[in-house]
């Protein structure tokens, strides 16, 4: 079977991606699973240029297809921050749970209309021929009022989806699957796959 590997230490994201890939006949190995301990410097000025430099770097040393994810939260109260920011915000090792109420403090008086954010995310496909593939998902909605869910990762639990009246950590992962960043990148780049493979 295929191999490809995806350029990514983020187990939440590794659950999603599994997932979201399994009907592929490919055989999808975190860095982890590849036995390969590299540390990526994420010094791109965009979530593009992030998740190419992610996948070429991986691609050039292990000379597989590879592919990665770069994601992150835009508030639009905030500037777009934490943005391409999103792990490093409020230092890397700090826990969600101190990231998610310091959003949340920070929109305490903000009316709704003004609490929009949205989740972005680029997964890159580096070929080892030198081409290198994009697509880009993106899932609109709002900062919600209080801390709600415990599936998913990150900043879910303050992610807010009216079409739903839930965050996407209150919701099932094969919904958040279907309508998110992520689930809406990978399902593009799906299609960018099956005709390369
Ligand atoms: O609640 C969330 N639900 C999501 O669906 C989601 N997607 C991204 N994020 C946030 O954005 C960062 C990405 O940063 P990032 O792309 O550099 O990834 P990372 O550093 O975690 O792993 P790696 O893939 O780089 O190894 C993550 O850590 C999270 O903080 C999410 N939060
Ligand atoms: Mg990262």
């Amino acid at each position: 079977m295929k191999k490809i590997i995806f350029a990514t230490s983020n187990e939440g994201k590794l659950a999603e991606i599994k997932k979201i890939l399994g009907d592929l006949k490919v055989e999808i190995l975190s860095l982890k699973e590849a036995n390969i301990n590299v540390n990526i410097e994420e010094n791109g000025t965009s979530f593009e240029e992030n998740a190419i430099i992610k996948a070429k770097t991986i691609c050039d040393l292990t000379g597989e297809i590879v592919f990665a994810d770069d994601s992150g939260l835009e508030v639009d109260y905030l500037d777009k921050a934490p943005g391409i920011y999103s792990a490093r915000f409020l230092g890397e090792n700090t826990p969600y749970s101190v990231k998610n109420q310091y959003i949340i403090d920070k929109l305490k008086d903000v009316e709704e209309n003004d609490r929009s954010a949205r989740f972005v995310c680029v997964i890159a496909c580096a070929f080892p021929d030198g081409n290198i593939i994009t697509r880009t998902g993106v899932i609109e909605g709002y900062i919600a009022k209080k801390i709600s869910g415990s599936n998913g990762f990150g900043y879910d639990p303050i992610f807010y989806v009216p079409e739903y009246n839930c965050t996407t950590a209150d919701m099932p992962l094969e919904l958040k699957n279907n309508i998110s960043h992520r689930g809406k990148a990978l399902q593009a780049m799906k299609e960018v796959l099956l005709k390369h493979i």
